[in-house]
C-alpha cells in the first residue's frame, strides 16, 4: 500500500515513482494507493476507486472503475452505472484558446533583472524577465533547481551574490513551502489578526473564504489543523494580505484532488479581478497547467547548476519542460485534464517524433 508516493517529488520523480510501484505488480500481487495528484494517479493505476461524502460525516467509495473512466466520474461528479450526482458542478480543465493573446497584450508592471546566487556548492542563473498585472507564473523545474531559492529573493529573505542589481522593492505576501504555525487561538482569531480587512469584505468571503471552506473549522485551534487544513487557511491568509505580488510555493501539498481544483480556481480568480502578479511553485502538473500564464522552466543539474529561465508562454514552455524530462502528455477530450503519455506507446512516440511534448486542445 502506497499513501501519497508524489508528497513533494518533482514531475520526473512522481513519475518514475510510479513506473517504481508498478514494477512490483505480477500475478500475486495487488497494490493499493491513495494519490491526490490525478495525472499519477492517472499513470500509476489500472483501475480507480472513487470517494465521495461529506468530510468529517461520511465517506462512500465507488466500485473500481478503469482508470481513465474513474477519473472522468470523479471530475464529472456524477456516476452513470448508478445514476447518482454527488456534486453540484463537474470540474474541467480548459484553457482559454485566447490565453496566448491575451499575454501578448499584457503591459510590464515590473522588471527582474538578471541575477545569480550561490549555496554551498549550488549555482542559481536567473535570467529576469518582465512581469504584468492579472497573470500567473508558474515555476517548473526538478527538485532542487534553485525555485524555493528565487521566490525568497522576490520576497527579499535572501540577497542576489554581490554585485548583482537586486530585484525591485514590492510589496510582497508569501505562502511559504512548509507551515509550521506557532499561533495560539483558533483560525477565526488567526485571521481576524492577520487580515481583518480581507475577512470582514463580502467579495474576499465570496472568491476566497468560503470556497476554500473555512466555515467547517474556523473555530478550531489552529494547532490542531490538519495538514490539508493548515494548507487552506495559509493560502486564506497569503491571498488576503495586500501585495503586488503573490509568491504561493506549492500551493497543492496536502490538498485532495479536488482541494487542488478549486484552490486553482480561487487563486485564478482572485488575481485576475485584483489585477495582481503570482509566481507559483507547483509539481502537480495538471495544477500548473491550469494555473499558468506564463511560465518559468528551470534548466540544470538539481543541487549542483541550474538556469531559472525568462518567462514564456504555456504552449512553448511546457514543451521544453516536458522534453527535458522526456515525458510527453496529450489531453483527455472530455474534460482537457492532460494525460501523461505512457512511454514508448504510438502517442508518445508520435507526439515525440513531432517535437509536440504538450497539446493546449487536442
Ligand atoms: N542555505 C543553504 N545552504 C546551502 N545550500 C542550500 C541552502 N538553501 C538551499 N540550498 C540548496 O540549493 C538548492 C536549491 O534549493 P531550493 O530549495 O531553492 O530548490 P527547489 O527547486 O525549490 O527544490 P524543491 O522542488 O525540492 O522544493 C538545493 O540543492 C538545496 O539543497
Amino acid at each position: 500500500m502506497f499513501d501519497e508516493p508524489s508528497s513533494y517529488l518533482d514531475v520526473k520523480q512522481r513519475l518514475k515513482a510510479a513506473t517504481m510501484i508498478r514494477s512490483l505488480l505480477d500475478s500475486n500481487t495487488y497494490v493499493i494507493a491513495v494519490e491526490h495528484d490525478l495525472s499519477v494517479l492517472d499513470y500509476l493505476s489500472d483501475f480507480i476507486c472513487c470517494l465521495y461524502g461529506v468530510p468529517s460525516v461520511y465517506g462512500v467509495v465507488t466500485v473500481p472503475s478503469p482508470v481513465r473512466d474513474g477519473i472522468n466520474i470523479f471530475l464529472d461528479g456524477y456516476i452513470p452505472a448508478e445514476n447518482m450526482r454527488f456534486r453540484e458542478d463537474s470540474l474541467s480543465f480548459k484553457i482559454s484558446e485566447t490565453a496566448e493573446e491575451e499575454v501578448a497584450d499584457r503591459t510590464p508592471k515590473f522588471h527582474c533583472p538578471p541575477m545569480t546566487k550561490t549555496l554551498g556548492s549550488f549555482q542559481l542563473k536567473i535570467e529576469g524577465g518582465d512581469f504584468s498585472d492579472s497573470e500567473i507564473i508558474v515555476f517548473l523545474g526538478e527538485n532542487g533547481t534553485g525555485k524555493t531559492t528565487f521566490v525568497k529573493m522576490l520576497a527579499g529573505k535572501m540577497e542576489p551574490d554581490d554585485g548583482a542589481e537586486k530585484p525591485p522593492q514590492l510589496n510582497v505576501s508569501l505562502k511559504p513551502q512548509t507551515i509550521a504555525p506557532k499561533f495560539q487561538g483558533t483560525v477565526r482569531m488567526l485571521l481576524l489578526k492577520q487580515i481583518k480587512a480581507a475577512f470582514m469584505h463580502p467579495q474576499f468571503q465570496t472568491d476566497v473564504v468560503k470556497p476554500m471552506k473555512l466555515d467547517n473549522i474556523i473555530d478550531q485551534d489552529v494547532q490542531t489543523l490538519s495538514g490539508g487544513e493548515l494548507q487552506r487557511v495559509a493560502l486564506v491568509l497569503a491571498l488576503g494580505k495586500p501585495a503586488d505580488i503573490y509568491l504561493i510555493d506549492e500551493p497543492s501539498a496536502y490538498l485532495d484532488s479536488e482541494q487542488r481544483i478549486i484552490a486553482s480556481r480561487v487563486i485564478k480568480r482572485f488575481i485576475l479581478h485584483s489585477k495582481k502578479t503570482a509566481m507559483i511553485i507547483e509539481h502537480d502538473i495538471i495544477m500548473a497547467t491550469y494555473l499558468a500564464d506564463r511560465v518559468i522552466v528551470y534548466e540544470g543539474q538539481p543541487s549542483v547548476k541550474a538556469t531559472a529561465k525568462k518567462p514564456e508562454a504555456l504552449l512553448s514552455g511546457m514543451n521544453s519542460f516536458l522534453a527535458t524530462l522526456e515525458v510527453s502528455m496529450r489531453r483527455d477530450p472530455t474534460n482537457y485534464r492532460p494525460r501523461v503519455n505512457k512511454l514508448n506507446s504510438i502517442k508518445d512516440k508520435e507526439q515525440k517524433a513531432a517535437g509536440q511534448y504538450f497539446f493546449l486542445e487536442d
